[in-house]
C-alpha cells in the first residue's frame, strides 16, 4: 500500500477517532503547540458518556474544550508537567495538577515510569511528507516519547505548522499512526514583551557577562527576551544557541549575522533547542531549515550536552531568592505558577561548560495588592514555595542593581553579595534578618 493509500485508510473524523478513548484511559495531549483543537472537541463533548479519564499535558497555550465543558473536573483529571497561564488559571480553580519534572527527564519519565499509562496519544502535527512522516513542528519535546509510549495514536493535522528540521526525534512515521483527523486550527504565535526600564538594566548587566563565540541558552519569559533583543544590537560575533525554546531573539541574532554557531562543541554550525514559540517570521525562519535542528528535551536539556559548548551563558528568569541563594522561579509560597522546566538542567550544564555561566534573573523587588514594595530577595523563601535551583548550583544573580556571584561562596558572603543588588530600600533590614539568621558577620559590609 502506497503511503496516500495508507493516508486514505486511516483518515477518519475526530468524533470517530475518539471512540478509542475508555473509561479510567490517561490520554496524553503533547507540548504546547502540538496540542491539538479538533481532538479536544470531540474528547471533551464526550465528558456525560466518559468516567475517569486522565490527562497529561505540558505548557497549554489555549483553554482546552475539556476545562470548558468540564469545569468542575468530573469526568477529566488534568495534569500538566509544566503550567503555561492558562494551567495557571485553571489550577486556581481546581482543575490542573502538577507533575513535578526536570525537562531532560521527561522523555526519560515516559519511557522509563510511565510505559503503561499512555492508552491514547492525541498530538497535533504537519502535513504527511511523501516518506509518510508527519512532524512534530513547535512541540519536538517529549512528543516521540509519548507516542512509543502510547497504546494508540491519533495526530490531528494543520498544513499550516512549520517542518523542523532534526535532530532526532522530530517525527513519527504513518505506520506507527492509528487514526488521522484534518482540521482547521490556529497557528499560535506570541508576542514578544515590551521591556520595562528595570528589565534593560538587567539584560545589560547579562549581557555584559557574554564574550565572543558564547553559546546561549535564553529561557521562558520577557527578560530573557530582552536580553536576546540587546544581544542582537550588541558588538559581540560568532554566538551559538542550545536552547530549550526557539523564540525570535535567536532570528534576530542570526538576521544581525552574530548567530553562526561557529564554536559550538556540539552540533557544530547548527541552532539546536527542543520548542518554539514565537512570531510567524520565526516558524518562517525554522520551516525545513538545516540550519536549525530541533531534538527531544533528554538531549537539549541533557547538562552534558550542554556542557560540551564552551562558553556556555544560560540566561533564566527567577521569582524569589533567599539569602542562602536558594532560588524559586516556579511558585509563589504554594501557588504554582509554572514549573521547573529546564532551568535547572541549563543552570547545571552552563555551570560545567568551560568559561560557562549560570545566569538567573530577577527584578529586585515588586508592588504587593496593597501597594507595599516587596523584595524578591528574602530572608527565607516564603513558606511552600517550590525550589528550583539548590543553593548548592545557584551561580550568578542579576537584578536590576547588579550581579552577585554565588558560587563557592559561604553563607555570609552569599548574604553581603545578594544583599548588594536587593532594592536599597530593603537592605537594612535584610541586614538585620541576616543577623537574626547567624548569616552576617561583623565583617561584612553594607554597599
Ligand atoms: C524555556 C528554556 O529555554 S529553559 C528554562 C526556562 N524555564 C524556566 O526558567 C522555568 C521557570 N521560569 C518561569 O516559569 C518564568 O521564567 C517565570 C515564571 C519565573 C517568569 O516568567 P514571566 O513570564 O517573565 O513572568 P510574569 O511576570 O509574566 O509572571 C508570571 C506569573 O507569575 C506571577 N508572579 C510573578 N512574580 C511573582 C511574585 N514575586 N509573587 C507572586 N506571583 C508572581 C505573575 O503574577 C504571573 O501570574 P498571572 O499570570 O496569574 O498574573
Ligand atoms: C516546557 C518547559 C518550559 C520551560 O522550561 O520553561
Amino acid at each position: 500500500m502506497s503511503y496516500a493509500d495508507e493516508y486514505r485508510s486511516k483518515l477518519t473524523s475526530p468524533e470517530d477517532a475518539v471512540k478509542i478513548v475508555k473509561n479510567g484511559d490517561w490520554v496524553e495531549l503533547g507540548t504546547a503547540m502540538g496540542h491539538s483543537y479538533a481532538l479536544d472537541k470531540a474528547l471533551a463533548n464526550r465528558k456525560d458518556e466518559l468516567k475517569d479519564i486522565k490527562i497529561r499535558s505540558t505548557l497549554s497555550l489555549k483553554e482546552h474544550e475539556i476545562w470548558k465543558q468540564d469545569p468542575n473536573g468530573e469526568t477529566f483529571t488534568f495534569n500538566s508537567w509544566y503550567f503555561g497561564g492558562t494551567d495557571r488559571k485553571n489550577h486556581d480553580k481546581g482543575l490542573v495538577n502538577c507533575i513535578p519534572m526536570l525537562f531532560r527527564n521527561e522523555p526519560l519519565l515516559y519511557r522509563k515510569c510511565l510505559y503503561n499509562e499512555v492508552d491514547v496519544a492525541m498530538i497535533r502535527v504537519t502535513s504527511m511528507n511523501k516518506h509518510g512522516y508527519f512532524n512534530f513542528h513547535c512541540a519536538v519535546a517529549a512528543t516521540a516519547a509519548q507516542c512509543e509510549m502510547a497504546k494508540k495514536i491519533i495526530v490531528e493535522v494543520n498544513p499550516k505548522l512549520p517542518w523542523a528540521m532534526g535532530g532526532s526525534e522530530e517525527c513519527i512515521h504513518i505506520s506507527k499512526v492509528d487514526f488521522i483527523v484534518e482540521a482547521e486550527s490556529p497557528v499560535e504565535t506570541l508576542a514578544p514583551a515590551i521591556p520595562t526600564e528595570v528589565e534593560k538594566k538587567i539584560a545589560q548587566f547579562v549581557v555584559d557577562e557574554i564574550v565572543d563565540g558564547s553559546c546561549i541558552q535564553l529561557g521562558i519569559g520577557g527578560m530573557p527576551n530582552t536580553v536576546g533583543t540587546l544581544l542582537a544590537e550588541s558588538d559581540l560575533k560568532d554566538l551559538g544557541c542550545q536552547t530549550e525554546m526557539m523564540v525570535d531573539a535567536y532570528y534576530h541574532l542570526y538576521m544581525a549575522g552574530k548567530l553562526t554557531n561557529k564554536f559550538k562543541g556540539i552540533d557544530k554550525g547548527k541552532s539546536t533547542y527542543t520548542f518554539s514559540m514565537g512570531s510567524p517570521f520565526l516558524y518562517e525562519w525554522i520551516d525545513n531549515n538545516p540550519g536549525l535542528a530541533a531534538y527531544a528535551s533528554n538531549y537539549i536539556n541533557n547538562p552534558y550536552n550542554i556542557a560540551m559548548n564552551d562558553n556556555m551563558v544560560s540566561i533564566n528568569n527567577c521569582l524569589e531568592v533567599d539569602l542562602f541563594g536558594q532560588v524559586s522561579s516556579e511558585s509563589s509560597g504554594t501557588r504554582q505558577i509554572s514549573g521547573t522546566g529546564g532551568q535547572l538542567d541549563f543552570a547545571t550544564g552552563a555551570f560545567m561548560s568551560r568559561g560557562g555561566k549560570s545566569i538567573l534573573c530577577c527584578r529586585s523587588s515588586y508592588i504587593d495588592k496593597q501597594g507595599v514594595l516587596q523584595s524578591r530577595i528574602i530572608p527565607t523563601l516564603s513558606t511552600g514555595s517550590i525550589v528550583t535551583v539548590p543553593r548548592s548550583q545557584t551561580h550568578i544573580i542579576v537584578t536590576e542593581y547588579g550581579k552577585a556571584d554565588l558560587a563557592g561562596r559561604s553563607t555570609w558572603e552569599r548574604t553581603e553579595r545578594l544583599i548588594s543588588i536587593a532594592h536599597p530600600d530593603k537592605r537594612d533590614e535584610l541586614i538585620k534578618e541576616a543577623e537574626t539568621m547567624n548569616i552576617w558577620r561583623k565583617t561584612n559590609k553594607r554597599v
